[in-house]
């Protein structure tokens, strides 16, 4: 990485890496709402399962990457937490009324 020569520097280089996490992140939302397609109960939304896996795997590759393997596993759980409220607020939502 260039040594940034300002904070100025440094924040709007900020702003840009945010810029592209927020387009991925949105690309993920579509297949985390497309996966909710698939699922009939809170349970099945909930995954606890693969969540386990994610979270593990996300560690893998911060190790990897030179990102503290606790600052990724702290960003996944809150991402993956808010997919899950986005995914049950759609299945209440267009849940058919008993
Ligand atoms: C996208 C899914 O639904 C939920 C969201 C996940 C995620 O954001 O990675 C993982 C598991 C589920 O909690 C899935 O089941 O794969």
């Amino acid at each position: 990485m260039d040594q940034p020569t300002s904070l100025t520097e440094v924040r709007s280089r900020i702003d840009a890496i945010d810029g592209d996490l927020i387009a991925l992140l949105a690309e993920r939302q579509g297949l985390v709402r497309a996966a909710a397609a698939f699922k009939t109960d809170e349970q099945a939304v909930r995954a606890p399962d693969r969540v386990a896996k994610v979270v593990a795997l996300a560690r893998e590759r911060a190790e990897a990457a030179g990102l503290a393997p606790e600052v990724a596993e702290s960003v996944w759980r809150a991402m993956i937490g808010a997919f899950i409220e986005l995914e049950l607020t759609e299945h209440a939502t267009h849940r058919p009324p008993a």
